[in-house]
């Protein structure tokens, strides 16, 4: 199996950039340059000036003069020259009268009042020093200077100075034209209002065309081919030829009895690699098939990625290897995706065999753990690869090395950016996990030893006013027990017992573990929030009091099934718990 590093170095060995069109300048945006542009004439074109003011003589310095021209832009005073003793009006961008070597800005001159048949008079207030608030001839752009150089990417600036520069049509390298396909005989239209049994609808294709519509590239929509080893060959083969330089297949690529998919693309041309370690995504398949052209026409050649058919597994394919691909192709000096360092907001537990992309919501924050601003990582819940609503809103995969541990809060990690980063910063709000709804979901397994659920109860924590350091030693205690759900509330009766109930009631988590709250000041209500919970609203749940006292216990005999009781074990530890136990 490939490791992600090796896979990517794969696919890129053999996305070669694919060759330059001529295109109107409305097209070229997304696309590479591939020719230099040079200015062909100077910019500004005239001595401009930079204010509204008055063009002068600079030496002349402060007094009364007649205005003898206006110069606005587009509307030269040409043929005018402002002599010793005269001054011309000038606004911003309009050409500077001959003669005249400064300006002065009108802030800083006066009107005279005047009769309406003398020319206009104007009271210079200031010295001009010669050459002030004029754009000599060229200040913004040389005559003949490259201002784009090919392997430039065009963006909305670069086709500004285009149009600056008169250029209308301009040679880049085309971008990929991506078939996409989905397979197997569940999938139906996205139209289909009814689903028979069995039947889901065709999501990955939608996506995967807007995704590369995203990335610029044509789409080509190649419909849905059904488990039928013939009918999904004819179909490829169409496929082929229909002009793609990538062709996109989603599903039939793992272990089934009807995944076709690998062993066609072994048959019409090289097959790459068939597994990735990688999670999601681990069947990606890679070929190469070329195409035999015509007599005295050029080979060509397709790309073909055999994508997981789980949506997620699908998408993050595509982000990983298919986007440095079509980046590749279309002449990216570099296709490599942005990546960036962000600090969990959480705890999140790594995949013990394969490295995770864990998809999250990353912001900028200002205090993110420590007093420096950092970008921080919020998961989008739980990671299934089936699981599409993990994928929505996502702006960043984590990087999470193979490992199976539970990585704490604060942990920085590699962040791979697949959409804008979000410009807003995470309020404080964002972190004052109030009421049971905004918890955090870590990690879910279908059949955990112990489901374990920790509560931190701190004003100064929910405040985002001191990190949760305390979450970081009962997770190394966790040993083959799971933390499910992690929130922090403050010092509040009421909002502890809200996430509690839920933990017990709803969650059905084995272990609560409550942190903080417990010493003698009037503050610390964990006891009296836990005890009502306990005496009052849920009988099943077992208080387990602990202060100072605290030993290491192994959380396999506080589990409900040990304990034999129904509802959750609640264990609430002090402060002081973390230098006890360490
Ligand atoms: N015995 C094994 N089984 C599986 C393995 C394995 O190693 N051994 N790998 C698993 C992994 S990991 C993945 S990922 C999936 C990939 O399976 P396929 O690529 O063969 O995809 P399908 O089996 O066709 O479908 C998987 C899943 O995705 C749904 N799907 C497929 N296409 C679409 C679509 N266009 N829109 C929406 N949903 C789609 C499909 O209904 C299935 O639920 O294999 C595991 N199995
Ligand atoms: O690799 Mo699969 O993509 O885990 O679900």
């Amino acid at each position: 199996m490939k490791t992600v590093k090796e896979a990517l170095q794969i696919v890129l060995g053999v996305s070669q950039r694919l060759e330059p069109v001529i295109v109107p300048v409305h097209e070229a945006h997304g696309k590479v340059l591939a020719e230099d542009i040079r200015a062909p004439d100077p910019l500004p074109p005239y001595p401009a000036s930079v204010k509204d003011g008055y063009a002068v003589v600079a030496a002349d310095g402060p007094g009364e003069y007649p205005v003898i021209t206006e110069s606005r832009a587009g509307n030269d005073a040409l043929g005018v020259t402002v002599s010793p003793g005269t001054i011309a009006y000038v606004t911003t961008g309009g050409p500077i009268p001959d003669g005249a070597d400064a300006v002065v800005q009108v802030e800083d001159t006066e009107q005279i009042e005047g009769s309406p048949n003398e020319p206009k008079r104007v009271k210079i207030q200031v010295q001009a020093k010669p050459g002030v608030d004029i754009r000599p001839v060229g200040f913004d752009i040389e005559k003949d200077a490259v201002v784009l150089k090919a392997g430039d990417r065009i963006g909305a600036s670069e086709i500004g100075l285009l149009a600056t520069v008169g250029v209308t049509s301009v040679k880049v390298y085309r971008t990929p034209t991506i078939g996409v396909l989905s397979t197997g005989d569940e999938l139906v239209e996205p139209t289909t209002k009814y689903l028979g049994r069995g039947q889901i609808r065709d999501s990955n294709r939608p996506m995967l065309l807007a995704a590369a519509v995203q990335q610029s590239c044509g789409a080509v929509d190649l419909g849905i081919a059904g488990d039928d080893e013939a009918e999904l060959e004819k179909t490829m083969d169409k496929a082929f030829f229909s002009g793609v330089d990538i062709l996109l297949t989603s599903g039939g690529v793992s272990m089934g009895d009807r995944d076709y998919v690998k062993p066609l693309l072994e048959r019409r041309g090289t097959v790459h690699f068939n597994k990735v370690l990688m999670k999601p995504g681990k069947p990606l398949t890679f070929a190469e098939i070329s195409l035999k052209q015509a007599q005295n026409s050029k080979d060509n050649k397709v790309l073909a990625f055999g994508l997981p058919g789980n949506p997620v597994s699908c998408l993050v394919c595509f982000h990983i290897f298919v986007v440095p691909a079509i980046r590749s192709l279309s002449g990216w000096k570099d296709p490599h995706p942005l990546r960036v360092h962000a600090h969990l907001e959480h705890p999140i537990k790594t995949d013990p065999l394969r490295p995770e992309f864990h998809r999250a919501i990353v912001k900028w924050k200002e205090n993110a753990g420590s007093s420096t601003p950092a970008f921080a990582a919020e998961s989008t819940g739980q990671q299934m690869s089936s699981r599409l609503l993990s994928m929505k809103s996502a702006n960043a995969l984590l990087e999470l090395p193979v490992g199976g541990t539970l990585l704490p809060a604060g942990t920085r990690v590699s962040a791979v950016i697949i959409s804008d980063l979000l410009s807003s910063i995470m309020t404080k709000d964002s972190l004052l996990l109030s009421s049971s709804s905004t918890e955090t979901m870590v990690t879910q397994s279908e059949d955990p030893a112990v489901k374990v659920a920790i509560l931190t109860v701190s004003d100064t924590v929910a405040t985002g006013a001191g990190p949760d350091r305390r979450l970081r030693h009962i997770m190394r205690l966790s040993g083959g027990a799971q933390v499910v759900f992690t929130a922090v509330v403050p010092d509040d009766v009421l909002k502890i017992k809200d996430v509690i109930m839920k933990w017990s009631d709803e969650d059905k988590v084995d272990l609560i573990i409550t942190l903080g709250g417990t010493g003698f000041t009037p503050r610390d209500v964990t006891p009296e929030a836990t005890k009502e919970v306990i005496e009052k609203e849920t009988p099943g749940l077992l208080y387990v009091m602990m202060r100072e006292s605290l030993k290491v216990t192994p959380f396999a005999m506080l589990s409900r099934s040990a304990a034999g009781i129904r509802g959750s074990t609640l264990v609430c530890l002090d402060f002081v718990f973390d230098k006890k136990i360490s």
